[in-house]
């Protein structure tokens, strides 16, 4: 069932088109990444999509086809890039103060133990650790209940163990409430959480597909071969029976090797001739 859809929606900012033409069209329970370098125009994208802005032209449909936007706002959470929450109050106040004020009826707990907040409950916002913060941020997110829930680049800035932490969490919510995710990144790596990838380039949607397809579409798989004489030969190959022969043929020669299929940076070099970062 299709949650939103969005059909040509262009944003200019003076004579600056930061959203060129694009269409999305995203599903209930589906993880959505929309993938592209800075200044893509991703961040101004889910700025339309959760009515913070206008767009210019185009047209943006929630749900069953309604455009009121006030019965939209109270299906969608939304974590920004920079945080909405009080540095001078701790965790406990600035999420209870959300709870008390508008939603009387949600299961703090679950989500205190989701997001393994017990810890830092009476800590002030402001001196948590970055990942702690991301944490606190997608449960105080997550209070309204949403059916659909946006993250402009939610693991910026975090470390790996941290980014990884973050995403089991939202895959876990999504499987277990059937939670629709949109979330911004430039890290291709982490656009392979998603169900499904749009690339934005330039405010121009350039690729729109699953991770596999985009692997398939846009690039070859890689063999990279060590041979004894210390050289190494990286080739592109169309299926793995071609790396098969070229192994057998050269096995003598050779001391190792890696096979591997396209990664995400290979699709977006392949798409744009250039790398992401
Ligand atoms: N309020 C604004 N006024 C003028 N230009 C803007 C405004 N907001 C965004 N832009 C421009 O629109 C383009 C897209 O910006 P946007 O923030 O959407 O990119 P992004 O893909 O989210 O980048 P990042 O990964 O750095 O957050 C950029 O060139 C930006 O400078």
């Amino acid at each position: 069932m299709k949650i939103l859809q969005t059909k040509n929606l262009v944003k200019k900012f003076g004579n600056k088109i930061a959203v060129d033409n694009i269409s999305l069209t995203i599903d209930q329970g589906e993880m959505i990444a929309l993938l592209g370098p800075n200044g893509a125009g991703k961040s101004t994208t889910i700025n339309m999509l959760i009515g913070m802005i206008q767009p210019t032209s185009g047209q943006i449909i929630f749900g069953e086809e309604t455009t009121d936007i006030r019965a939209y706002r109270s299906k969608i959470g939304v974590v920004f890039q920079s945080s909405v929450l009080d540095s001078n109050l701790t965790v406990a106040d600035n999420i209870m103060l959300r709870v008390k004020m508008y939603f009387k009826h949600i299961n703090v707990q679950s989500l205190i133990n989701k997001f393994e907040l017990s810890s830092i409950w009476k800590q002030k916002y402001g001196s948590l650790s970055g990942g702690q913060k991301r944490r606190v941020d997608i449960a105080r997110a997550l209070i309204s209940d949403p059916k659909l829930l946006f993250l402009d680049e939610p693991s910026t800035g975090l470390d790996i163990q941290t980014r990884t932490k973050i995403w089991e969490i939202l895959d876990g919510l999504r499987k277990e409430t059937g939670l629709t995710i949109i979330f911004t990144t430039h890290y291709l790596e982490e656009s392979q959480n998603a169900d499904f990838i749009y690339i934005i380039d330039q405010g121009k949607l350039i690729a729109d597909d699953t991770v596999l397809e985009l692997q398939k579409k846009y690039t070859k798989n890689i063999l990279k071969v060590v041979y004894k004489t210390g050289k190494t030969q990286k080739m592109e190959l169309d299926n793995k029976n071609e790396a098969i022969q070229i192994l057998t043929d050269k096995k003598s020669a050779i001391s190792d090797f890696e096979y591997r299929p396209g990664t995400m940076d290979d699709v977006f070099m392949n798409l744009t001739g250039r790398k992401i970062r």
